[in-house]
């Protein structure tokens, strides 16, 4: 019975200040670090020990699996860094004030945007401020492939391929394993794992900092879900 963790990063500075993020590489706020190093502690309370470790590119994501390892004295766990767990990329949306953006196209649009399956928001230009084009760390990307904005489909078919070359075989071991990734990246693989409907998915939230812990059998089925709730105090 191979567990898997999912992780949705603590609050961000522009989570914070209700900012659209996707690609923008921002950090943890105050509120975030300790929405991070709770998610350890359940973890530890948990009795939660992980054989690999998963994060995106991106600092708030990979400080979030961090905190929590430290947390949960596991630090020393084998760790890798994908760009297919970044944020799906909000393409011109970035660093808009969400709800700026509303008032400017309308709530529905903006939420068509946020939660759809299958809209794309707007683009962002090739030599916008932001763009990801000439940072080093998307370097190996084929520029075909590199996004200039993302719905969850297109954020889905490039998790996917992570999922079935890292995640599925080490489940089928009875490896245990965490991700530390983003609301959206994160909403994609929960998509996948547990079949959720195109029409369904728009409903599926994803609390920061609160893991969620998959249960599988052999056959890479889910024979539970449990969401670790924050600690209210
Ligand atoms: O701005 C973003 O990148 C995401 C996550 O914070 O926002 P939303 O929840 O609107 O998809």
């Amino acid at each position: 019975m191979a567990k898997l963790v999912l992780i949705r990063h603590g609050q961000s500075e522009w989570n914070l200040e209700n900012l659209f993020t996707g690609w923008v590489d921002v950090n943890l706020s105050e509120k975030g670090v300790e929405e991070a190093k709770n998610a350890g502690r359940s973890l530890k309370a948990e009795g939660l020990e992980f054989d690999y470790a998963y994060t995106s590119v991106l600092k708030r994501a990979i400080k979030t699996l961090h905190f929590a390892l430290e947390e949960s004295d596991q630090l020393w766990v084998p760790e890798t860094k994908t760009w297919r767990l970044n944020e799906r990329h909000y393409g011109a949306l970035q660093g808009q004030n969400k709800a700026e953006a509303a008032e400017k196209w309308g709530a529905d649009q903006v939420h068509i945007w946020r939660r759809s399956y299958d809209v794309l928001p707007p683009l962002q230009a090739a030599d916008a401020e932001g763009s990801i084009a000439n940072d080093r760390r998307y370097a190996d990307l084929d520029a075909r492939t590199v996004p200039a904005g993302e719905n969850l489909k297109v954020t889905l078919e490039r998790v996917i391929p992570f999922w079935q070359d890292e995640v599925a075989p080490k489940l089928k071991d009875g490896k245990n394993i965490v991700i530390a990734a983003h609301g959206n990246s994160l909403r994609a693989l929960s998509k996948y794992i547990e079949n959720i409907s195109d029409d369904d998915i728009l409903n599926l939230e994803m609390a920061t900092g609160e893991p969620v812990v998959y249960t599988f059998n052999e056959a890479l089925e889910v024979t539970d879900k449990k969401i670790l709730t924050k600690n209210k105090d």
